[in-house]
């Protein structure tokens, strides 16, 4: 932990304190002084301060244990790989870790982008026999299936050529995009040769990759055919009239003439979305646990004498799908894929990565992995990367990047127990997926036993060895149906617990692993084994077991990952954020104002569920921590404080309109109070941005966006949850799909695609009403005959503060740039100018009555 992290926790304690003390005088004196000229106005602030205050707090108490961590990757070097008397050779003593990759729909998630990230994962720095690279395929679709079998067959170049020149980043897209030089940091001659010649290879790929929709369209068409040419004849050799109608499925061919299982281009039954067979197949075969060194570049593409070109094993995956079973979206599919790899390569450790996000750094895995296997590293539950997005406007408009959460809050939970699981880019322990207890909590539990009961304290101690197994095998005996009926499931469960383990005779490792225990070769894969993988994946084989309910992924949230993540701190376990110096992953984000409100409607749907579920923070075990539990609960809670923010944003119109504030006067406590408020949050706001290293224009947009998704999205799922609640109504206000915006000639063009939604209404309506209300009251004070100057001054300046937040929001209204004349928006502030003067000059004698009233 560094000297700065200690200081800007303190820091950031005695500020909290002070705007908590600035806080409770300033509500006191607000309740002890009402405005008796406009109560209405004046108690719907004082009860909106009050929720803000709360939920202020909720949200910077979890702020007040920050760390800053760091790995050390030589050491693990060390550890790990060098030879000793236990492993001779060297041979690598590291855990496997299984990669998940989770792709749905093709249209939506292209096959390329897909593919790209698998090839980031085969080119992973990280012993090869001990990596496993699953693809779960959610569309079931051959055009995703032929791509990742293009992705194998670029890989046999690609891996080697990534090793022996040490590239960064291993997804070819992105590596060939990068701007800058490529030959910086090169030593070797034949680097420019070779990375010309792969340059090549990739495009030749890529443009095999783009034509497969047309590809497979023709050779079924032509498959088709020739198959119902077939039939014909066979209908005319039984002699049977050639003109009667002859009914033959359109099928989908593979490129060795046999059928798809999976979906077909036709849908049809057994061959849909939603209907289709379970598909496991291997693409690359497990390894061999010796180094292969590559041939002269006289047969292969570049030379690879000196690389190791072995590939991990890569395995297509596409779980059976039938109308009348629940899927259970992303979560399920990942279940099956924990099913299908634990009796495949049971890799003790699980990456999981959305089909967008790619492996950026491909050393984080081993950084991850120092958390893991260091001391205390048995009771870590998984380690959290930061997500980071490309392809996002250089200014972010709507807050895409979230550094606020990822580098501050997130950063903040890890001083507790630990982040909360985001979905994609985290590293878990197998076992704590299987929903067992950590290590810590399984001691504690067998410590009270021997309390209570009368046992020999000597034999305990003699036992302790094999204490924590039996505790599993007694917990896996407790629920014999918990994990389905696999036995190969079942048995590798206490190998995986086993080979998590962190190494023995560390400092502070009470049991751990024998070294040289994981310098074994595999096992070979069987056709029995696939067999088994099959069965583990169809649709039935969760009837009647815990998965999705204790085990695995969880079911029934649209954010099924914080809830995950949340199981697992109430079991005990802790979990690490890990941020590297280079991103260890990057991922795609939606950049258009539309699909940014409709993301962060799912995000407050998923937590408004949370709250009215047993995951609310405050139902947690004594397990959790309690900061942790208040930041859980502030994840079910957020979303409300939205009905705070809608009627604190029309405040400032409605004070406009009734010429009242929301205090009688504006005397100096008031005035004094409001400084005090004000500077301990610009303060805290500077300590923020110096302790997470976002940079204060990021605070401010996600201050902007805080409001704009506050006052539309936070408030649909509000409505929508309390709604399904209360009413039982189950409404969704979601968009159904997605046109991408083909533009060759900008960058940002899905920025500027403009969808209509009824999210957009709320902040629309504040922007008017506000504009309007700044308009009229200054008119009202020019024509007064005793203008109240202070009185305007103090409410426009809450009203633009108002506006300013939804600059934004305006601008994305407005779609690109220079599409509509700047001049339409001049009429039409003119126009809402002239109308507003107009109803002024209307209601004229009503208003000097009431201003002739107050005097
Ligand atoms: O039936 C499904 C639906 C989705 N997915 C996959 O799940 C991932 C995320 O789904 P998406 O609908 O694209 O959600 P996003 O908004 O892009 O994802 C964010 O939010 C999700 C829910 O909080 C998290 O699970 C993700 O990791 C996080 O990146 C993608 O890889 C999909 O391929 C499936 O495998 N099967
Ligand atoms: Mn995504």
């Amino acid at each position: 932990m560094s000297t700065s992290g200690i200081l800007c926790g303190y820091a950031c304690r005695l500020i909290v304190l002070l705007r908590f003390i600035a806080l409770a005088f300033f509500l006191s004196w607000r309740v002890r002084n009402p405005n008796r000229d406009a109560m209405w106005l004046w108690g719907m602030s004082v009860i909106c301060e009050i929720w803000f205050a709360f939920s202020w707090i909720l949200d910077q108490m979890p702020k007040l244990k920050p760390i800053n961590r760091s790995t050390d990757l030589e050491a693990l070097k060390d550890k790990f790989e060098m030879p000793s008397a236990e492993n001779p050779l060297g041979r690598s003593d590291l855990p496997g870790v299984d990669f998940f990759v989770s792709t749905a729909d093709p249209e939506k998630e292209p096959p390329l982008v897909t593919a790209n990230t698998v090839l980031s994962i085969l080119a992973v720095d990280y012993p090869v026999e001990k990596v496993a690279c699953y693809i779960s395929d959610d569309g079931g679709s051959l055009l995703t299936f032929e791509a990742l079998a293009e992705a194998a067959s670029f890989a046999r170049n690609w891996v080697p050529f990534c090793r022996k020149h040490g590239i960064e980043p291993r997804n070819p897209e992105s590596y060939f995009s990068t701007k800058g030089d490529p030959t910086k940091n090169q030593v070797r001659q034949d680097f420019v040769k070779d990375r010309r010649r792969m340059k090549r290879e990739y495009d030749e790929y890529k443009v095999r990759i783009n034509s497969l929709p047309d590809v497979i369209r023709r050779r079924s068409d032509a498959c088709n055919a020739r198959e119902e040419i077939k039939a014909k004849r066979a209908q005319m050799d039984r002699g049977i009239d050639l003109f009667e109608k002859i009914d033959i499925p359109k099928a989908t061919w593979m490129a060795d003439a046999t059928h798809w299982p999976g979906t077909w281009g036709f849908p049809s039954k057994d061959h849909s979305r939603g209907d289709h067979a379970g598909i496991i197949q291997v693409m690359l075969r497990p390894p061999s646990s010796e180094p292969v060194q590559g041939g002269s570049d006289s047969e292969n593409l570049i030379d690879a004498q000196d690389v190791d070109i072995r590939l991990p094993m890569l395995v297509y995956v596409s779980r059976e799908k039938r109308p009348g079973y629940d899927h259970n979206k992303k979560a399920g599919a990942m279940n099956a894929l924990v099913r299908a790899s634990a009796i495949m390569s049971n890799g003790p450790f699980i990456l999981n990565l959305d089909c967008d996000h790619y492996i950026y750094n491909s050393l984080a895995v081993r950084e991850g992995m120092c958390f893991m296997l260091g001391s205390g590293g048995e009771n870590i539950c998984y380690v959290q990367f930061p997500q980071r997005f490309e392809g996002i406007d250089p200014r972010d408009r709507y807050a895409n990047h979230n550094t606020v959460f990822f580098d501050g809050n997130m950063r903040a939970l890890d001083g507790l127990q630990g982040p909360m699981y985001v979905g994609t880019g985290c590293m878990f322990r197998r076992v704590a997926l299987y929903g067992f207890d950590p290590p810590l909590a399984r001691k504690y539990c067998s410590w009270c036993c021997c309390c209570c009961g009368d046992v020999d304290h000597q034999s305990i101690a003699n036992a302790a060895e094999d204490e924590e197994t039996e505790m599993m095998d007694a917990q896996l005996l407790r629920k014999p149906k918990r994990f389905g009926g696999s036995e190969v499931l079942l048995e590798s469960i206490p190998k995986a617990e086993k080979e998590g383990q962190p190494l023995a005779g560390q400092a502070g490792v009470r049991r751990g692993r024998r070294p040289g225990l994981l310098t074994a070769d595999r096992e070979p894969l069987s056709t029995a084994l696939v067999a088994e993988a099959i069965s583990a994946i169809s649709c039935w084989y969760e009837d009647k077991t815990e998965w999705g309910q204790s085990v695995g992924w969880i079911y029934g949230s649209v954010t099924e990952d914080v809830v995950t993540g949340y199981r697992m701190h109430n079991r005990g376990w802790h979990s690490v954020y890990c941020i590297t110096k280079r991103d260890a992953f990057r991922g795609t984000a939606p950049i258009n104002l539309t699909d940014r409100l409709h993301q962060v409607l799912r995000w407050a749907t998923g937590s408004v569920e949370i709250f009215f579920s047993r995951n609310n923070g405050l139902l947690s075990s004594p397990h959790m921590k309690f900061l942790q539990r208040i930041a859980y609960l502030n994840v079910g809670i957020y979303p409300f404080t939205s009905v705070f923010l809608l009627v604190y944003c029309f405040l400032p119109a409605l004070s406009l309109f009734s010429n009242q504030f929301i205090v009688q006067t504006l005397n100096t406590v008031f005035l004094i109070y409001l400084l005090v408020i004000t500077i301990t949050l610009c303060l805290l706001a500077v300590l923020e941005v110096k302790w997470s290293g976002i940079t204060l224009e990021e605070w401010w947009r996600n201050e902007q966006f805080w409001l704009i998704g506050g006052t539309s999205a936070h408030l649909a799922a509000v409505l929508q949850g309390l709604l399904k609640v209360v009413a039982g109504i189950d409404i969704s206000f979601t968009l159904t799909s997605k046109s991408a915006a083909e533009d060759e000639t900008d960058e940002f063009a899905d920025l500027y695609v403009f969808k209509w939604t009824s999210l957009m209404i709320p902040p629309l309506t504040i922007m008017m009403v506000n504009l309007i209300a700044i308009a009229v009251a200054f008119a009202r004070t020019i024509y007064s005959s005793s203008p109240e100057w202070s009185k305007l001054l103090g409410g426009t300046f809450f009203s633009v503060w108002v506006l300013l937040h939804l600059y934004p929001f305006a601008k994305g209204l407005m779609g690109r740039r220079g599409r509509t004349p700047t001049i339409i928006y001049v009429w039409a502030g003119l126009i809402s100018i002239t109308i507003s003067l107009l109803w002024v000059a209307i209601s004229n004698p009503l208003a000097s009555l009431s201003s002739g009233f107050q005097l």
